[in-house]
């Protein structure tokens, strides 16, 4: 007993703090309060970064990174005035020496005499979850104050914001994340800068909408020309389409009907996109102007409720990837659970064609209404029809309770994503071009002349080509990819998707959720 109480008294006399070193006798009155920090370094960086006070010369730290070594040990804030490192005065000194003299002890204890700053604001900031809309490198960006302490990010990552106070430079941390530590990325403002910064300084190279517009006129012209050599006229064409639909479209033993399969519907959207995006400035929505508007997108997690209608589920892609294939597919296998939207048209209906079956016949007039009232996610003109999916008809697949999946061109994203409808978007992206020759051996293709003819190998290059367009434009709006090589792969893939959309929480936009109410 008497053993155990001395061991206590030793170990209870013993100094257990850092040796500090003594205080000066001389200190004058007026010496500003200072404060010993000793942070015990290991590999990892300190967490703070520094500036100087050009007039004065005098050191302060700038920031301290969320998470990091110094933010831990709750002794260093933003705001300090540094006076020495490791006994060193480093009034005056240039913010690189000072971090050399911090660096040349990279691990052990460091040695901080620090003014501290009288008022720290108060971090009453909440929590923000963002969705990146355009891609950020710090180690290519010459004016962050750190590149080692920035995050880089890609469009489309999720970013948990958690510090905004400085007005240029915001901390985040990029999802999922394993690690404490936060770092730096351009505040919203500073983004937006950056990003008109770069869409001035290319003046004379085409910006990727006016691209995509450009492409659409030579396709017209191509189309006059082409209108020359068409394999089969347009009657037969036509026939064609109805013996397509004939195999594989029509009412199937429980009285189910796939609708939006048409050809007609198909080939005005591939022709017409263009009219989603009649101005680059004001309807271009997810490329170039638009993310200088908004180039972080608030989100929050999701999980639909089983009582709530069910996501859309919009599969978008390069023309012939197989968006139709795959649609096609799902609804055939569980037509109690999935269903098209039934598209609308001015063209009158052939003898066989019921109203609300292939198409909702109506008048030019009332299309022109639905346009007018912004009804359609998409439309376009087809030999001098209209056709278009309303915003109605996929509410009504959703309303009564079942899966609404529906294939979209790119540019009709921004469209289709609504808090009414919230959509799940799955980006169908082609395998590599030798996985394309070998699975699309027995394959074919409807082009805008021919009906069904083989893959061919000038095919599978503007397929890679336009998925590299899309990719560049609206990677960011992707909730999933799915490679289409083998084709009952990518069904069951897509099967899961559908599964995980529906039953597993997901990043959207706050404004699905809290709708902005005007006043
Ligand atoms: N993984 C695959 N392997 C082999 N053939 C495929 C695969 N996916 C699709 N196909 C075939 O490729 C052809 C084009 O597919 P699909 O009609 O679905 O294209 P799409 O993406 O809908 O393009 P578009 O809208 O321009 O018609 C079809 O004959 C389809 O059966």
């Amino acid at each position: 007993m008497q053993t155990l109480l001395s061991a206590h008294d030793v170990v209870a006399q013993k100094d257990y703090d850092p040796a500090l070193p003594p205080m000066p006798e001389d200190l004058p009155d007026d010496e500003e309060a200072t404060r010993i920090v000793c942070l015990v370094k290991n590999k990892q960086p300190l967490g703070a970064t520094i500036k100087r006070n050009e007039v004065t010369g005098e050191i302060f730290v700038a920031r301290v990174i969320h998470g990091g070594l110094a933010d831990r040990s709750g002794l260093l804030h933003a705001g300090d005035r540094i006076l020495e490192v490791n006994g060193f005065a480093v009034d005056g000194m240039e913010p690189k020496e000072v971090i050399q003299v911090v660096q040349s002890r990279s691990q052990g204890t460091i040695m901080f005499k620090v003014v501290p700053i009288t008022t720290r604001p108060v971090n009453n900031q909440t929590m923000l979850y963002v969705r990146a809309m355009a891609d950020y490198s710090p180690q290519q960006d010459p004016s962050i104050p750190c590149a080692d302490a920035g995050v880089s990010f890609r469009k489309g990552d999720i970013l948990e914001i958690v510090d905004q106070t400085d007005a240029l430079w915001w901390q985040a941390k990029k999802l999922p994340s394993t690690m404490d530590c936060a770092g730096l990325i351009p505040s919203i403002d500073l983004l937006k800068r950056k990003q008109r910064e770069l869409w001035w300084s290319q003046p004379y190279q085409p910006h990727i909408c006016m691209q995509t517009l450009s492409i659409v006129e030579e396709e017209e012209d191509l189309m006059a020309i082409d209108d020359k050599c068409v394999e089969a006229d347009e009657e037969a064409f036509e026939s064609e389409e109805l013996r397509e639909e004939d195999d594989n479209f029509t009412t199937n033993e429980e009285g189910i009907y796939i609708a939006g399969f048409r050809l007609s519907m198909r080939l005005c959207r591939r022709q017409f996109h263009s009219s989603t995006q009649a101005c680059c400035h004001t309807r271009c929505p997810s490329s170039c102007y638009s993310t200088l508007n908004c180039p972080y997108e608030e989100v929050v997690r999701y999980q639909r409720l089983p009582q709530d209608a069910h996501r859309l589920l919009a599969l978008t892609g390069p023309s012939g990837v197989g968006v139709n294939e795959l649609r096609r597919r799902l609804i055939e296998m569980n037509p109690n659970i999935f269903q098209g939207a039934v598209p609308f048209t001015t063209r009158a209906p052939k003898a066989y064609e019921k109203s609300g079956r292939e198409y909702f016949f109506i008048s030019s007039e009332i299309f022109d209404s639905m346009v007018y009232n912004n009804r359609f996610l998409e439309y376009g003109e087809y030999k001098g029809n209209l056709y278009g999916t309303s915003i109605e008809s996929v509410k009504e697949v959703l309303n009564s309770g079942k899966i609404c999946i529906i294939d979209i061109e790119p540019n009709a994203i921004q469209a289709v994503r609504t808090h009414e409808l919230r959509p799940y978007i799955v980006y169908v992206k082609p395998p590599s071009l030798e996985r394309l020759r070998e699975t699309r051996q027995d394959s074919c293709i409807i082009t805008n002349y021919y009906m069904n003819r083989s893959f061919r190998d000038e095919d599978f290059q503007e397929m890679e080509e336009a998925a590299r367009k899309i990719e560049s434009q609206y990677w960011q709006f992707f909730d999933n990819v799915i490679v289409n090589d083998e084709l009952h792969d990518s069904c069951i893939q897509l099967l899961t998707v559908v599964r995980k959309a529906q039953d597993e929480p997901q990043w959207v936009p706050v404004s699905w959720i809290r709708p902005i109410t005007e006043s």
